[in-house]
């Protein structure tokens, strides 16, 4: 069995009947790929794209990625197949190829780009991810910087007043529309075909997942964490690496449901 039992309160099999239709929810970076060292080194495996297809068929087209990447990385990194997804943490929703929804790229983003990039140029191993409507400052190659650069993050984000929200992740911080969040796009994605009406399954890993799994946990669905650390998600699966195994198997079978999970 690959989940983890935990000192969660629940038996996976009391709340997941074997038969449910599942709409399945992913993020991507801690999750579909291991954490890298930089944005640009993850290495996603060359059976998961082509698994993922064959389970969104078999979902009925109920897949999404979840993901604080922009819908394009996605795109790139799955290609040739396009899923629906929702990125830059809840700012881009793209459901059967149709942009549902995209937040504009705030107004003081220019300049908020210029003080973090300044920043990275003057400490070494501090990186700057510009996303646009997003962006990111990184430290896991500078993790004594990680002080530094989140306070002048919140400085930033204070700056930028209402219209734009903080979100931490690992080694990471980053200047995010403040209506956008995962739990908002799941939601969202919930209302839509083929979406509707199935129990929806958020699998994450890191901070900006919680309000995915707040999300999933209000509509009744499951939310699943990848690894350790504190969170809402009710079941926990230890790593990209044991995510994949049930994935890849699942997709041999032409068959994903809640119980796979267990
Ligand atoms: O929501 P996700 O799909 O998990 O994306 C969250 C952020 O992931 C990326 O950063 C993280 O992964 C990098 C590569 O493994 C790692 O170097 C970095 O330390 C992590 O924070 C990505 O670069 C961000 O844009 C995403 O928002």
């Amino acid at each position: 069995m690959t989940l983890i039992e935990t000192e969660l309160p629940h038996d996976i099999r009391d709340i997941a009947p074997t038969e449910s239709e599942i709409a399945l929810f992913l993020d991507f970076d801690g999750t579909l790929v291991e954490i890298a060292p930089m944005p640009d080194a993850v290495h996603l495996d060359r059976q998961v794209a082509p698994a993922l297809e064959s389970l969104r068929a078999s979902l009925g087209g109920a897949l999404a990625l979840v993901s604080g990447r922009p819908v394009s990385f996605l795109d790139e990194v799955l290609a040739p197949y396009r899923f629906d997804a929702a990125g830059l943490h809840g700012a881009q929703i793209r459901v059967d190829g149709e942009i549902l929804s995209q937040s504009a790229v705030p107004e003081a983003m220019r300049e908020a780009t210029r003080d973090l990039v300044r920043f990275a140029n003057s400490h070494v191993g501090i990186i700057v991810e510009d996303k646009r409507i997003s962006i990111a400052l990184h430290w896991r190659l500078a993790p004594t910087l990680k002080d530094e650069a989140l306070e002048l993050m919140r400085n930033v984000a204070a700056r930028m007043g209402p219209a734009i929200r903080l979100q931490e992740g690992k080694s990471v911080a980053e200047l995010v529309p403040a209506g956008a969040s995962k739990g908002g796009a799941i939601v969202q994605l919930m209302q839509a075909a083929p979406y509707a009406g199935r129990r929806p399954v958020f699998i994450g890993d890191d901070i900006t997942d919680e309000a995915g799994f707040e999300a999933v946990n209000a509509l009744g669905g499951l939310s699943i964490r990848i690894g350790d650390g504190e969170t809402c998600a009710a079941h926990r699966i230890a790593s990209p690496t044991a995510l994949r195994t049930i994935l890849l198997t699942a997709a041999e079978h032409g068959r994903l449901t809640a119980s796979s999970f267990s």
